[in-house]
């Protein structure tokens, strides 16, 4: 009876356990095993027993045997075995000896373990990923620093920044082309950090603020007491204060044909006399110009000296305008975002909308408009999340359907209406009725307007709009 009630018992913890426990004789037959668990070694349940190990062994169905291993080595034994099913199987063996200390049994637990494995192949994998995303990002980073905040993904700005580097490297005169707030200024900056005069100064002349009548003073300088009003020590120009640095004449477009004449003599013999001064200095500067005007254009019209057109523009580089290179844009908002958010200790957000249509604009004022516009959706935003609502009507209209886009009727309100809370009432209000008209719920009404539904229905209330018919 007793014999009886343990071997149920010990059918029943083989039958159970999560392991395969095999039990085997002295001469390596299997005695007991979980059928469940030998379908992994892709033999059919209930064939095993009465199997020798050994003979398992030779099939290649054990690979090798832990019972075989125990048997012979008379002391526990952990092994990793590969099935034929492809699996991996932890066996661990221990054996079982008489009061003479022979073995007469050996038992051992296996536990499938290719799941484990896998994974842990997988992390391995991804362990690799990581480590080439990491530096791929450190490369990414050395390459944003190495040009000096210049931002890009479009194959136009990568060639331009590589002219620059190039001719970086050089004295060339390099004349910046482009529409305003493409980055002509900020070229420049680059162009400067990246030469061998970068430790010396960089001096920026607007030449659209100059007067005409105080050009030559402040370009060229002026001697103690030279005229009335002039300060008694004198004063450097601003050409003197470049010396060994760079030279950025911007806007050169505006410079009137009298003082485009005196540049050029300066550029010409490098040289420069002080007003009231009876010597002229070596000037030693490497020169940028820039202007988002046709120059050439104006050199047909004579508006621009074609003598000068020549010194200036021995490397002209033409920065196109955002619309034309789109890939930008994302990466620009990105990086606008996070800077303004740091800037002012916000942590606002846009809404995938707001990205979309901040991606889709063709921004005509270029990077600084998309700056400026982000800066001032984030400081006025009421929401840490800012929806199409927050944008200036005519960027927000790109991301509506045309029914419901803004008319200039409400533009036009705009630039009469002085008061902003009306003008923004106005322009809700529009807005509303026209999705309005359109959608048949308010749900409909928040996904064309791409603002959230309790917002829809908070504004319907407020402007007292009701649905007619
Ligand atoms: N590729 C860029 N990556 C990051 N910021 C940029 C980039 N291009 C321009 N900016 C930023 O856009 C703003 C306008 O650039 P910048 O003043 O250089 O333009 P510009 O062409 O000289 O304009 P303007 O003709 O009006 O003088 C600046 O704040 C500048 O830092």
């Amino acid at each position: 009876m007793e014999n009886y009630l343990l071997e149920t018992e010990l059918d029943k913890i083989i039958e159970t356990s999560n392991n395969n426990i095999t039990i085997t004789d002295q001469d390596g037959i299997i005695l007991r095993s979980n059928p469940n668990h030998w379908s992994i070694y892709g033999i059919e349940p209930n064939q095993y027993i009465g199997k020798s190990v050994y003979q398992l062994q030779e099939e290649g169905v054990l690979s090798p045997s832990i019972h075989a291993m125990v048997l012979e080595n008379k002391e526990p034994v952990q092994i990793l075995q590969k099935t034929k099913t492809g699996r991996t199987v932890m066996a661990t063996g221990f054996p079982v000896f008489n009061q003479r200390g022979e073995v007469i049994r050996a038992i051992s637990y296996s536990q499938d373990q290719t799941e484990i494995f896998n994974l842990q192949e997988q992390y391995k994998d991804l362990e690799k990923k990581l480590v080439s995303y990491q530096t791929e990002v450190e490369e990414l980073r050395g390459k944003e620093s190495d040009y000096h905040g210049i931002l890009y993904r479009s194959s136009s700005i990568e060639q331009i920044v590589r002219t620059i580097y190039r001719v970086s490297k050089t004295d060339a005169s390099v004349l910046l082309l482009g529409p305003s707030g493409v980055g002509k200024s900020t070229f420049a900056r680059m162009l400067h950090a990246q030469s061998s005069r970068k430790d010396e100064p960089f001096i920026e002349v607007d030449c659209s603020t100059i007067p005409e009548t105080l050009f030559e003073s402040e370009m060229f300088g002026y001697e103690a007491g030279s005229f009335t009003g002039a300060s008694k020590q004198g004063k450097q120009g601003l050409i003197e204060q470049a010396e060994q640095g760079t030279l950025f004449l911007d806007e050169i477009g505006e410079l009137p044909l009298a003082m485009q004449a005196k540049l050029l003599r300066v550029l010409q013999e490098k040289k420069v006399m002080r007003i009231g001064g009876k010597k002229e200095h070596q000037v030693d500067f490497r020169l940028i110009t820039a202007t988002n005007k046709n120059i050439e254009e104006m050199v047909e019209k004579e508006a621009f000296r074609l003598d000068l057109f020549y010194r200036i523009n021995i490397i002209p580089l033409q920065i196109p305008p955002l619309k034309e290179r789109r890939e930008d844009i994302p990466i620009l908002v990105q990086h606008y975002v996070h800077t303004i958010n740091e800037k002012y200790k916000m942590s606002k957000k846009l809404h995938a909308l707001t990205y979309d249509i901040l991606t889709q604009y063709s921004w005509p004022g270029n990077v600084r408009e998309l700056e400026n516009v982000i800066e001032r959706v984030i400081l006025t935003a009421d929401e840490e999340t800012i929806h199409p609502e927050h944008l200036p009507i005519n960027i927000r209209n790109i991301g509506l359907p045309a029914e419901n886009q803004l008319v200039a009727e409400t533009e036009h309100d705009i630039v009469e209406d002085a008061d902003w809370k009306t003008v923004i009432e106005k322009t809700e209000k529009a807005l509303l009725s026209r999705a309005l008209e359109h959608c048949k719920t308010t749900y409909e009404m928040a996904k064309s307007l791409g603002i959230s539904q309790p917002t829809v229905v908070r504004k319907l209330k407020q402007y007292s709009i009701i649905r007619k018919g």
